[in-house]
């Protein structure tokens, strides 16, 4: 895309179970740049709501958003490079992420709601209960083409989609 500044940090987002740790770290590989978790940026309380089946309130996410955005920020301030995963789920998460930079970029994965109920169905080892994907798809506003984002459908193998991902950055500028 002419005129996209090459990023520092990728975010990798959309809704619970919809493959946003598993597509991050791989992408993180292949890139070479460091893999984070934006789930372990959570303050407790939220992660014991969610695991007690309650859906988090914009009051529950500013903290959150917000140390993600300074994590990007000290990554990319210093020169080096990042993919978080992260729900990001309206604009206005959005906008406290991106913090104005216009180094970040977001991968949005996008799939259907049965699809990702069955993904979550079968995964083991998560505090996110399958049951708050309702939640997720009734607060998810998906990105529009003006927030410059590669929008990847998730009805794929792993490798498809980061090969499809890795294609769309290079085809952007990003040499790595
Ligand atoms: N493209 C895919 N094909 C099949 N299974 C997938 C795919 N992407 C993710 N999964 C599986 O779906 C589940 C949810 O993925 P995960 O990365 O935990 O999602 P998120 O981080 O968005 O909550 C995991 O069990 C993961 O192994
Ligand atoms: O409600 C939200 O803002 C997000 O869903 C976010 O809190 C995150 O997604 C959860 O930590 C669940 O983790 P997974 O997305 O990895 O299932």
């Amino acid at each position: 895309m002419a005129g996209v500044e090459a990023p520092c940090a990728l975010i990798v987002m959309g809704v619970s179970g919809s493959g946003k740790s598993t597509i991050a770290e791989l992408l993180g590989q292949r890139l070479g740049w460091r893999f984070e978790d934006g789930d372990s940026f959570h303050p407790a309380r939220n992660v014991e709501k969610m695991r007690a089946g309650h859906p988090l309130t914009d009051e529950d996410r500013w903290p959150w958003l917000n140390a993600i955005a300074d994590e990007i920020a000290r990554v990319c301030d210093k020169g080096g490079h990042v993919i978080i995963a992260c729900s990001a789920l309206k604009h206005t998460y959005r906008d406290v992420l991106l913090r104005g930079r216009s180094d970040v970029r977001f991968v949005f994965l996008k799939g259907s709601q049965e699809l990702i109920a069955d993904r979550l169905s079968h995964r083991k080892g998560h505090f996110m209960p399958p049951g708050l994907l309702t939640s997720q798809f009734n607060t998810l506003e998906p990105p529009e083409a003006s927030e410059h984002v590669i929008t990847v459908s998730i009805d794929e193998s792993v490798e498809t989609i980061v090969d499809g991902i890795v294609r769309q950055l290079r085809f952007d500028g990003v040499k790595r």
